[in-house]
């Protein structure tokens, strides 16, 4: 089954949401964003979090040792790069990890066959943001691609859009973030319907 994950949480209520709905990943953001959440703040929701959903980080160009520090101070089972971060950067971390590829086009998968990390994430590449664009790319580009891990489907993905990428795609994962939000906000319901298409 397509496993979700719920990404960008930062209020006590969104732990609330995903304790009731158990989506199999939750993401943090710990890089420049609306949604971004600092070590402390990160900690104090995640005790609250239910111990079956995994964590995953999410940092762009971050120091190694920051990256690490904020690893080791949330326990995250995950480490999502989201920026520019070199092959050698990903091997270097003792952690899962997760690489990010804004696809604009064919050769947007060029520069993945150079990565070995044990999730690939596609994302829709948008000019001068590296992520929670709530925008999608074209899904049919990516349908043949080679890659030696998880695959992680995201980028403008909503309700009444994810039975259809899952379709096109066949990710292990689906990531929401934008798509599960109401003015700004994880919203509920959205969050619920949007589980449900993928678990229906
Ligand atoms: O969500 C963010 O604010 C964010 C900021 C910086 C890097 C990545 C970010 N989120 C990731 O973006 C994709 C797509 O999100 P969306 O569903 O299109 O809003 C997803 O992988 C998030 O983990």
């Amino acid at each position: 089954m397509t496993k979700i994950k719920i990404c960008g949480l930062k209020r006590k209520e969104d732990i609330q949401y995903v304790n009731q709905l158990q989506p199999d990943y939750v993401g943090f953001v710990f890089a420049k964003s609306s949604r971004q959440v600092d070590l402390s703040w990160a900690r104090e929701l995640i005790q609250g979090l239910d111990q079956h959903i995994k964590k995953v980080g999410i940092f762009q160009d971050m120091r190694k040792e920051a990256v690490n520090h904020i690893a080791e101070g949330c326990g995250l089972d995950v480490l999502q790069f989201h920026g520019d971060e070199e092959p050698e950067y990903c091997k270097a971390f003792q952690r899962e990890v997760w690489k990010a590829f804004r696809i604009k086009d064919d050769e947007s998968f060029i520069q993945m066959q150079q990565y070995a990390v044990a999730g690939y994430l596609l994302d829709t590449y948008t000019a001068g943001q590296y992520g929670g664009s709530g925008k999608t790319f074209p899904w049919e580009l990516a349908v043949n691609i080679k890659r030696t891990g998880l695959l992680i489907a995201a980028g403008g993905l909503h309700a009444d859009n994810v039975r259809e990428a899952i379709r096109i795609l066949k990710p292990d994962i689906v990531d929401v973030s934008s798509g599960v939000e109401k003015n700004g906000l994880k919203n509920f319901n959205k969050m619920r319907s949007f589980i449900e298409k993928v678990r229906e």
